[in-house]
């Protein structure tokens, strides 16, 4: 080509300051089409999937000629690759695959670990905004870096999203020397860190946090930028002083987001709205409180009120109203007014029938703390809204905090699809796929397992009592550690786990139980359940993202063997505990041993189904109750996607009791 003829090379576009993604509320017709795709979500992310094959030659095609570089050219020619990426905002496959090729090969020679070919595939599937879904142990922390450090050579500020701070400076401690070698800076932001230091690490090419600081960070500068203004006054700022520096605010908008665990961030955290919030001086109420608890032991459950347990809550009849009305008036004037009275009688009535203390909370110093059901640990941050911390507070006799007056309020719902570029990676995604569709336009892609799965399911073990099920389960660990193998027993709650624990001591069992920790020590605990002979109980979500590795004889002797003591609200989350065994091809073995008594039918299944279950049990018939829990665990799924529906629906209002608080800055 002459020189008079080339094209001259069009100026690179300025970006977009403080980016983000509108979504735009959708009319009754278009929400009749989105739920129509979100049947077809599956395959269309099976066809993406497919798609996302090739990348493996492409990348392939590279590798000789790489490898024959010296570190120094190596470097050189993932800097050369930066403005190839910038033109095409990291999509153009040929590009993609050469920076593919360019870390697999750094990765090999900074960390000693070379991305197998299903991950090219995950990260492909990554960099073009959807989820991958990768078995448990298939590595998903290296197959981030594919993405994160294509998108970020292409100029894409990039987050990768985890689900607490440990994991967070984990991942991108073990990742920063490939990403160095790159070139590439690597922040971590963490809930604690001042401001500044914050701000300092949303500035790198990569910022590792998780999905609640990362939110909130954002709900910040939303108030900073102004609430009526969006970005107007803020650009109208940078047009009067290109130069200065973005003081106030902390990230640099919502380019690309890269989530871990999606399942359980984007859908299942998607439950509890996030609410940024500052406490108010301490108000007067702790007597109307303690007065309202002691009228809440005089009422009856049905008489005078319901209790919703699947939805936690509860409801005044016409009778408990009146009797309410009678028995406050000896009270001051403010139980005159009914729907104040009305209100903290069922606050008092929840606080003691639904929130338990060591289960839901914990006291500790003074102050009640909230423990997270699913994985035990405790959100010292975290407060129940609308006086119920309080009436908590007072029920079990610790000082009254001060009531929090909300700030600013969104969704994870709403939150996340802002992202310009939203993409996923988790072990099950496929009981979800048309609800990420629905809600974040994202497509499911599957990626195979780098080698041949040797999980060995045993068929569930159903009893009709709770005290038989702990035998059972007492009994079959004891089996497994006289040969020496190792057990982890994965309970629902920290109740459970309690439960679990007493049995597993009555039978003379030496065990580890892993609940309310915090994280660093969680990890080591559950990264240690590979050990022969080790018993370990842990909720469920505990460890989550940590490796087991297992010892060298565990291995022959059939590798984890892994118990779930009861259903979980949903068929993913009991698929994620099967995966904590047998990753990368190892051996590894499951089962489930559940009772009538567990949680989830008492939620979720009717009386009846839960008298015929028992007969037949008794009978000595177990498949119709396992047909039946199975048909409760779809209750609950279906009434949990109900109330995501609906909590996304109502995003502006305030009516929920649950909600993450965090301090304005
Ligand atoms: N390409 C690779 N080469 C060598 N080792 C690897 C490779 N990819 C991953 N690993 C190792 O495999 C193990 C599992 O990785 P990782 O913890 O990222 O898996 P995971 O998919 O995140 O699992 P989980 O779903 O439980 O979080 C780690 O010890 C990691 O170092």
């Amino acid at each position: 080509m002459s020189e008079a003829s080339a094209p001259a090379r069009a100026p690179l576009p300025r970006p977009r300051i403080y980016p983000e993604r509108r979504w735009p509320r959708s009319g009754a017709l278009e929400r009749t089409a989105e739920a129509a795709a979100a049947r077809f979500a599956p395959a269309i992310g099976w066809l993406a999937g497919r798609g996302a094959g090739g990348v493996v030659e492409r990348v392939a095609a590279h590798e000789a000629e790489l490898r024959a570089l010296h570190d120094a050219e190596l470097r050189l020619r993932g800097r050369a690759l930066r403005e190839a990426l910038y033109r095409c905002r990291a999509r153009d496959p040929e590009a993609i695959a050469e920076a593919f090729a360019v870390i697999r090969e750094a990765s090999d020679r900074v960390l000693g670990m070379r991305h197998f070919d299903v991950q090219l595939i995950g990260g492909d599937i990554l960099l073009c905004g959807m989820v991958a879904e990768m078995d448990t142990g298939e590595g998903k922390t290296l197959t981030a870096t594919l993405a994160a450090a294509t998108a970020a050579l292409a100029g894409i500020p990039t987050h990768v999203v985890t689900v607490n701070d440990y994991l967070a400076r984990r991942d991108a401690d073990l990742m920063r020397p490939l990403y160095e070698f790159l070139g590439l800076r690597v922040g971590v932001v963490t809930q604690e860190m001042p401001p500044e230091q914050k701000a300092a690490a949303y500035a790198c090419d990569i910022a590792y946090c998780t999905n609640k600081t990362l939110a909130f960070d954002y709900l910040r500068d939303r108030l900073a930028l102004g609430r009526r203004s969006g970005d107007l006054r803020h650009k109208l700022a940078r047009l009067a002083a290109p130069a200065a520096p973005e003081r106030d605010l902390l990230l640099r908008g919502l380019h690309f987001a890269i989530v871990d665990e999606a399942d359980s961030i984007l859908i299942d955290e998607a439950r509890t709205p996030l609410i940024l919030s500052r406490e108010l001086p301490s108000t007067s109420e702790r007597e109307e409180f303690a007065h309202a608890l002691a009228l809440a032991e005089r009422m009856n459950e049905g008489r005078d009120f319901a209790i919703r347990f699947d939805e936690r809550r509860v409801e005044l009849t016409a009778s408990g109203r009146a009797l309410l009305a009678e028995l406050a008036q000896p009270l001051g004037s403010r139980w005159r007014m009914t729907a104040q009275r009305e209100e903290w009688a069922v606050q008092a009535i929840t606080a003691m029938r639904l929130f338990h203390r060591d289960e839901h909370y914990i006291v500790r110093g003074g102050k009640v703390e909230i423990v997270d059901e699913h994985t035990g640990r405790v959100m010292a941050d975290r407060f129940w809204s609308d006086g119920l911390h309080q009436m908590i507070e007072v029920k079990e006799g610790c000082a009254i905090s001060g009531v929090r007056a909300t700030i600013a309020r969104m969704t994870y719902q709403r939150f996340f699809r802002r992202y310009q570029r939203l993409a996923g990676m988790t072990g099950t995604a496929a009981e979800v796929a048309g609800e990420l569709w629905s809600v974040y336009r994202l497509a499911v892609a599957r990626v195979p397992t780098n080698r041949l799965s040797r999980r060995e399911l045993l068929a569930d073990r159903i009893f009709a009592t709770e005290a038989e099920k702990w035998r059972a389960v007492a009994e079959t660990i004891a089996e497994h550690h006289r040969r020496g193998a190792p057990v982890l027993l994965g309970a629902r709650s920290v109740a459970t786990s309690r439960r679990a624990s007493e049995a597993l001591a009555a039978a003379g069992l030496p065990h580890v139980v892993l609940n309310a920790a915090q994280d660093a020590a969680e990890a080591e605990i559950v990264a240690a359940a590979g050990r022969r002979g080790r018993i370990t109980v842990a909720t469920n979500m505990a460890g989550r993202g940590t490796d087991i590795k297992l010892d060298d004889d565990v291995i022959e002797l059939g590798g984890l063997h892994v118990i779930m003591s009861e259903l979980h609200d949903a068929r993913r989350i009991d698929r994620q505990l099967a995966g904590r065994c047998a990753r990368q091809g190892q051996r590894g073995s499951f089962q489930a041993i559940l009772s009538l008594e567990d949680a989830l039918t008492d939620t979720n299944a009717l009386p009846f189904e839960r008298y015929l279950m028992y007969v037949m049990i008794r009978a000595g018939w177990s498949w119709p109750a396992r047909l039946a829990l199975r048909t409760a665990q779809r209750r609950a799924e279906r009434l949990h996607a109900h109330m995501r529906h609906e909590l996304l629906d109502r995003d502006e209002t305030l009516d929920h009791a649950l909600a993450f608080t965090g301090k304005a800055e």
